[in-house]
This record gives C-alpha cells, sequence and structure tokens, in this order.
C-alpha cells in the first residue's frame, strides 16, 4: 500500500449505520436529513417508501383493506430511493412520488398497507440492500429499523415527544383551516401510532439497545447535536 493510500485509509470515517425510529412527528426526518448532511452519510427515509407503494395501490384500484390484494400487488411497483440528505427522491415506476405521497388519503391509508407481512419484506430486503450499498454510511430512519431492518445498526436512537408537542409540530406544517384544528391533528396522529404499533408485524417499537431521546422541550438543533455527538463518539471508537 503507498503512503497516500495508507494514510487514507487511516483517517477515513468509519462506515457507520444509524437507526432512528420513533412516532409521527417526533422529528425524524428533520433530524435524520441534518445529521446526515453534516456527517457526510446517506439518508434513507423508509416511511416514505411504505407512502409510495400505498400511493401506487391507490392509484391502481386496490382496496387497502384487502390484505390478500395488497399481499398479491407488493411485488409489482418498481420503487426507487435517492439517498442524497439535502435533496431525498422517491420514485415509483419511474415517476417521481414525492408530491402524492404526502397527501391526506395516502396518510390514511399507510397504516393498513404497511401492516401487510408482503409488503414489510419486499420493503425491508430494499432498505438492507441500501444500506448495505452505503459504503460513506448512512442514516435510516423508520418505524422498525433499529427492531427487524437493521439490527445489527451501530447506532440506534428512539425519539419521542409528547402528543400535543407533535400535534402542535404538525399544525405549524399546514394553512388556514386545516392549522386551526389541532384536536383532529392529534387525533389522527394518535390513532396512526396505536395502528403502528399494533400491528402484528414488526410493529413501532424502541430496539432495546437504542438510546431514547424525548424531544418535547429540545430544539430541533437540540436533537441534531445530540445525535451527532453520538454518531462521532462511535466513529472514533
Ligand atoms: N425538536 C423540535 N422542536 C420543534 N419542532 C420540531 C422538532 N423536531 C421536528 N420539528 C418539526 O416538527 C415537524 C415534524 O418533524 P419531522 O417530519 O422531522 O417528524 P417525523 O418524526 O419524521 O414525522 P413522520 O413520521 O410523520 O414523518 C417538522 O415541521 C419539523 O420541523
Ligand atoms: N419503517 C417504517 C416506516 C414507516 N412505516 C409506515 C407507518 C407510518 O405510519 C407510515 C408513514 O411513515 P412516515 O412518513 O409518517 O414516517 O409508514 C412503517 O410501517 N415502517
Amino acid at each position: 500500500m503507498s503512503d497516500t493510500v495508507e494514510t487514507a485509509a487511516r483517517t477515513a470515517p468509519a462506515a457507520v449505520i444509524v437507526g432512528i425510529d420513533g412516532p409521527s412527528g417526533t422529528g425524524k426526518s428533520s433530524t435524520s436529513k441534518a445529521v446526515a448532511a453534516k456527517l457526510g452519510m446517506r439518508y434513507l427515509d423508509t416511511g416514505a417508501q411504505y407512502r409510495a407503494i400505498t400511493w401506487w395501490m391507490l392509484s391502481n384500484g386496490i382496496d387497502v383493506d384487502d390484505a390478500a390484494a395488497v399481499a398479491d400487488a407488493a411485488g409489482k411497483p418498481e420503487i426507487v430511493s435517492g439517498t442524497d440528505p439535502s435533496a431525498p427522491t422517491i420514485a415509483v415506476d419511474g415517476a417521481d412520488a414525492s408530491g402524492p405521497i404526502r397527501t391526506q388519503q395516502v396518510t390514511a391509508a399507510v397504516s393498513a398497507v404497511s401492516a401487510v407481512p408482503e409488503v414489510r419484506t419486499r420493503l425491508t430486503e430494499l432498505q438492507r440492500a441500501i444500506a448495505a450499498g452505503a459504503p460513506e454510511g448512512i442514516v435510516v430512519e423508520g418505524r422498525d429499523v433499529g427492531t427487524t431492518v437493521l439490527p445489527d445498526a451501530d447506532v440506534k436512537i428512539y425519539l419521542t415527544a409528547s402528543p400535543e408537542a407533535r400535534a402542535a409540530r404538525r399544525s405549524g406544517e399546514l394553512k388556514g383551516k386545516e392549522a386551526a384544528d389541532l384536536a383532529a391533528t392529534q387525533a389522527a396522529l394518535v390513532k396512526r401510532d396505536a395502528a403502528d404499533s399494533g400491528r402484528k408485524t414488526s410493529p413501532l417499537a424502541k430496539a432495546a439497545d437504542a438510546v431514547e431521546v424525548d424531544t418535547t422541550e429540545l430544539t430541533l438543533e437540540q436533537v441534531i447535536e445530540c445525535v451527532v455527538t453520538l454518531v462521532e463518539e462511535k466513529r472514533s471508537a
């Protein structure tokens, strides 16, 4: 090995794999993107993949409450995630799906689709392949990353926040009439958490070895700093 190559090998940061899980509105996406961007890592939003497959089911007339029909179709759409944290992308059968996957219709249907084991098997395989192909390291966010997708992740974080704080954050993103209905936002959020935590296959859960961070009283910057510190400690260990 030449001196230059040897020095590079010694100084290059290890390819750390980070899993960030937690309920809706706890700050997973904002934190994961910022941490990945700061540390030169890739970023994967697994929720966007569940939303993408749900959008495809709805667009193709599949009854999302018919688990057998969803299971039969689970292998059909091609889902491609772009993992640049400053411009993450999601495409279904070659079409940009980043807008359509954020509609209320998709949000209301995604828990039913993501409870179907065939859907989870398909997307878990995809997520593992993406993580394995990231030599820079990757921050993967979702609901079951630490427990199921990447149980050997180097750093596992479980974000929480009170339902009131999460609803207020979500309402802040909405405009006009929607923003006024804080109670409805909170109720929808709590309902989705219950469905995600209560499903049989790979429910939303904190991994035994995850670090829990309650973000209720923290600014986003404080949460990012906390996670960056944990990842840097792991990288230099
Ligand atoms: N610690 C925080 N303090 C205040 N606002 C925050 C904090 N963390 C995130 N937010 C804001 O809350 C909103 C939801 O954050 P984000 O989308 O990152 O959550 P999430 O956990 O990924 O949600 P979901 O699972 O529904 O996608 C965003 O508007 C974000 O800017
Ligand atoms: N690893 C994951 C990620 C997401 N889901 C499901 C459950 C969520 O309600 C939905 C949307 O996720 P969000 O965009 O709100 O992060 O996708 C899951 O089951 N497993």
